[in-house]
């Protein structure tokens, strides 16, 4: 669907609906708008995941939903409301429906409080009592594989950083919230343990039928978990669809080439194509046009002089690219054998380093 940009599927049934959001920060530099125009819908009961290199405004993008950056501009609606329109205490009630969970589990908890006290800290604000309290620490607890009641005593210093995401995790889904947003989760940890929270994050959202927002710069990550992909440069939305689909068949020159540098095991020099060329134009003065045009080998004036806007390549893939690369017709379903890139196999362990 061209002109508007939003990239959705069933857009009356989504959860979340982002439109047009704008983030800019004013910096001693000048402006950086950190987010341009970005619109999606996050489906129930799906993971979104948003990948791209760094500073492509992915956190921005997460936290703007949660109102933790102030929107410039655009709507958020979440189940319907529209979170512009919410004053300071209605966002709060609203945040116990989105919970966010951040890179750094350590730094993400208070130091000085126990494991028994964080997990239930949004819950304090509900008024239960103090036995409540225990108990639930205790479900979400063993929720996140930590049932071991050595855990509740100890401090965030005294947990391994596996252990201190699965606390992160806990005290989030503690409140019972719909949308989980989840900001490189597993990027400061160790491959095993990336595993066994990703296992836990798949685990969470079947079983307690969350929705998931899965930011992360690791292609393969994303693509493990996610239902929908969304691939952002310097602020702007690229390109919208299943992994199936955008993985084995891009549509954005930027798309393709961020596949063709991700390391291959069987190249001869790791790589399986040229990795992307140029360096990242500053935030502070974005390319007119397409940003993504000073490194893009399909670029020409038309790029230069004008924005291409989001449209569907094909049923449930969009792409922003006045030159997108040619795509099947027919949607890509999972069973496609052509996948141009390894996905590393979740460990099946469920234990809690
Ligand atoms: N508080 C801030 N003040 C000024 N500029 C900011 C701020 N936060 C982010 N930015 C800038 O906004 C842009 C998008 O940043 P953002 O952190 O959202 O990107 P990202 O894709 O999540 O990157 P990373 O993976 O490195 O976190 C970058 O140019 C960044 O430098």
């Amino acid at each position: 669907m061209a002109g508007s940009g939003v990239a959705h599927l069933r857009g009356d049934e989504a959860l979340l609906r982002v439109e047009d959001l704008v983030v800019e920060y004013r910096t001693s530099a000048g402006v950086v708008q950190a987010v341009s125009k970005v619109s999606f819908d996050v489906l129930p009961g799906e993971t979104l995941g948003i990948v791209g290199e760094s500073g492509c405004g992915k956190s921005t993008t997460g936290r703007a939903v949660l109102r933790l950056d102030t929107v410039t501009s655009g709507r958020i609606r979440f189940r319907e409301r529209a979170i512009e329109d919410l004053d300071e205490r209605e966002m709060r009630a609203l945040r116990r429906e989105m919970q966010m969970i951040f890179q750094d589990p350590v730094g993400s908890l208070n130091p000085r409080r126990p494991v028994r006290e964080l997990v239930v800290e949004g819950l304090d604000i509900a008024g239960a009592s103090r036995k409540e309290q225990e108990a639930a620490a205790g479900r979400v607890l063993a929720a996140v594989g930590l049932s071991d009641e050595r855990f509740r005593d100890l401090l965030p210093r005294r947990l391994s950083g596996g252990q201190a995401q699965r606390v992160a995790i806990a005290r989030a889904l503690a409140v019972e919230p719909q949308l989980l947003i989840c900001d490189e989760p597993v990027s400061a940890l160790d491959v095993s343990v990336q595993a066994q929270i990703l296992n836990l994050v798949e685990d969470l959202k079947r079983d307690l039928g969350l929705t998931v927002v899965f930011i992360a710069h690791d292609l393969n990550v994303v693509r493990t978990v996610s239902d929908r992909v969304l691939v952002m440069y310097l602020g702007k939305l690229c390109e919208f669809g299943t992994p199936e689909a955008v993985y084995a068949y891009p549509a954005h020159p930027y798309t393709r080439a961020l596949l063709d540098s991700v390391p291959q095991p069987d190249a001869v020099d790791g790589f399986s194509g040229p990795a992307l060329e140029g360096d990242l134009p500053s935030p502070l003065s974005p390319p007119t046009g397409c940003r993504f045009r000073t490194r893009c080998p399909r670029a020409d004036e038309l790029c230069a002089s004008e924005e291409p806007q989001v449209a569907e390549v094909r049923p449930g893939q969009f792409a922003a690219c006045h030159h997108p690369l040619p795509v099947p017709e027919v949607p890509t379903g999972s069973g496609d054998a052509a996948l141009p890139i390894p996905v590393p196999v979740p460990v099946p362990a469920r234990s809690t380093a």
